[in-house]
């Protein structure tokens, strides 16, 4: 089945309008995974300024799942605003206003976001809980204990610094 529209049975989450002229968020195309949430208020952000912006709402998600806050790659690319968290977790058992910690990344300037602009989007998805336990030993894999670029590719990966030559 290739047709976005065709879905299984959307998990039913109950959301607390604290600002009842603010919409729910929405997803604005069938199949999108991240539906919108605006800001509350007014926020003017200089160059490297951070925010944090209510959206107006509360939710309630069922148990076993989590909602992930994540920036909107369209006010990334035009304006450099991001997330400084990103991605927001968003506890199955919080009751209070969803808050998204927004930040202008762009180094020259400001950006203004009115009340009612979408700022961010919210991901429901489902988690599992874990259960550690602790081992003396782990067991083997491929991977082993490379990490933080083992794996190579970085090697035209020149870091450049301002007013260097
Ligand atoms: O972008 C976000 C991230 C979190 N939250 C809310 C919901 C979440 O359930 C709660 C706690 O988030 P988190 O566990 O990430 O923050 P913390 O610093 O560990 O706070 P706490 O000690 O309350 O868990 O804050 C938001 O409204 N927006
Ligand atoms: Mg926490």
């Amino acid at each position: 089945m290739t047709d976005a529209t065709i879905a299984t049975a959307p998990v039913e989450v109950l959301v607390q309008l604290l600002d009842p002229d603010l919409p729910l968020p929405a997803y604005a195309k069938p199949g999108d995974a991240g539906a919108d949430l605006v800001t509350s208020a007014d926020v003017t952000l200089g160059p490297g300024e951070r925010a944090l912006v209510g959206t107006g709402l509360a939710i309630a998600l069922p148990e076993g799942y989590a909602g992930f806050v994540h920036p909107r790659s369209g006010l990334a690319a035009r304006f450099g605003v991001s997330i400084v968290n990103a991605p927001g977790t968003v506890d199955a058992g919080y009751r209070g206003e969803i808050k998204v910690n927004l930040i202008n990344l762009d180094p020259t300037e400001t950006v203004t976001l009115a009340r009612g602009d979408r700022i961010a989007q919210l991901v429901v998805q489902r988690v599992e809980r874990a259960e550690f336990r602790v081992a003396s030993v782990l067991p083997e894999s491929v991977r082993g204990t490379g990490g933080h670029g083992s794996t190579g590719g970085h090697r035209d990966l020149v870091p450049v610094r301002p007013n260097s030559e």
